[in-house]
């Protein structure tokens, strides 16, 4: 067992308004308890317009949830429409940020180039990001998921210092598993997540790369979770569908008991 804190993230994507996330982030508050916190960092990824909302619960009520937003732009300010910068999630108190979700590679043409743009980004501004790699189905069936999910990996990473790598946290999303029912089996997830490990640690260190989280994402549930968290180099979860429902997602929180 490693010595990483699981982190077990709740990917709103384009749900819950301001008002529904204030009365979720409420719910959650209340079920959590001190203990599931010293177990697991819990964190929540709303869409840009509830994050000031939920700041202001978080500060108020002095809560152990982290939050975080769903993108970056790889930009600090400027003449950059519809975008939010580093600076501003900073300033909301943000602790995370996804990055390169299949969601935005695939409807927002997001390269790996891009993607490094928006890791560099979130350093320069005290973020860290949730990198979110992973293959679709036609490259799973040519067998070809660990090399294609390597050089997503190698792509935003480049020019990215140890000091600022070995706070990322990695998320290895199969597209053909998200949002699908279609659960990757555990073995599927610990043999993508152990490359990354493995290419971490090429591409800096072993030490570095044994300090990195890495989740799986990708329809994960109360009922599956515990299975894919017993992998070695699985060290949490980023959920979607079933982070939507408080009781669902505090039972993901609490793995161990599944
Ligand atoms: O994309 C995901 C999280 O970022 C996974 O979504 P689901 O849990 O709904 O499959």
């Amino acid at each position: 067992m490693s010595d990483r804190t699981p982190l077990m993230a709740g990917n709103w994507k384009m749900n819950l308004n301001h008002l529904e996330a204030i009365a979720h982030v409420q719910k959650l508050a209340f079920a959590l308890a001190e203990k599931d916190y010293e177990a697991v960092e819990v964190a929540v990824l709303p869409p840009f317009t509830d994050l000031r909302s939920v700041q202001t619960l978080v500060d108020g009520d002095k809560l152990k949830i982290k939050y975080g937003a769903q993108d970056i732009s790889a930009h600090d300010s400027g003449a950059y429409t519809g975008e939010i910068s580093g600076p501003m999630l900073s300033k909301l108190k943000c602790t995370y940020v996804a990055i390169g979700h299949s969601e935005r590679r695939q409807y927002h043409a997001e390269t790996d180039e891009i993607c490094n743009g928006k890791v560099k980004a979130a350093f320069r501004n005290d973020l860290t990001p949730i990198l979110c790699v992973g293959e679709g189905l036609d490259i799973r069936k040519a067998g070809q998921q660990v090399p294609y999910t390597l050089a997503q990996l190698d792509g935003a990473l480049e020019d990215v210092p140890a000091e600022q790598a070995e706070t990322i946290v990695i998320a290895y999303e199969p597209v053909w598993a998200i949002g699908t029912g279609e659960v990757a089996t555990p073995e599927d997830a610990q043999e993508v997540c152990g490359a990354i490990r493995g290419r971490l640690a090429e591409l800096y260190s072993q030490e570095l790369a044994d300090k990195v989280r890495i989740q799986y994402g990708g329809s994960v549930k109360s009922g599956n979770v515990a299975a894919i968290m017993a992998q070695p180099d699985v060290d949490g979860a980023l959920i979607g569908g079933a982070a939507l429902d408080a009781d669902e997602f505090v039972k993901i929180v609490r793995f161990r008991d599944q």
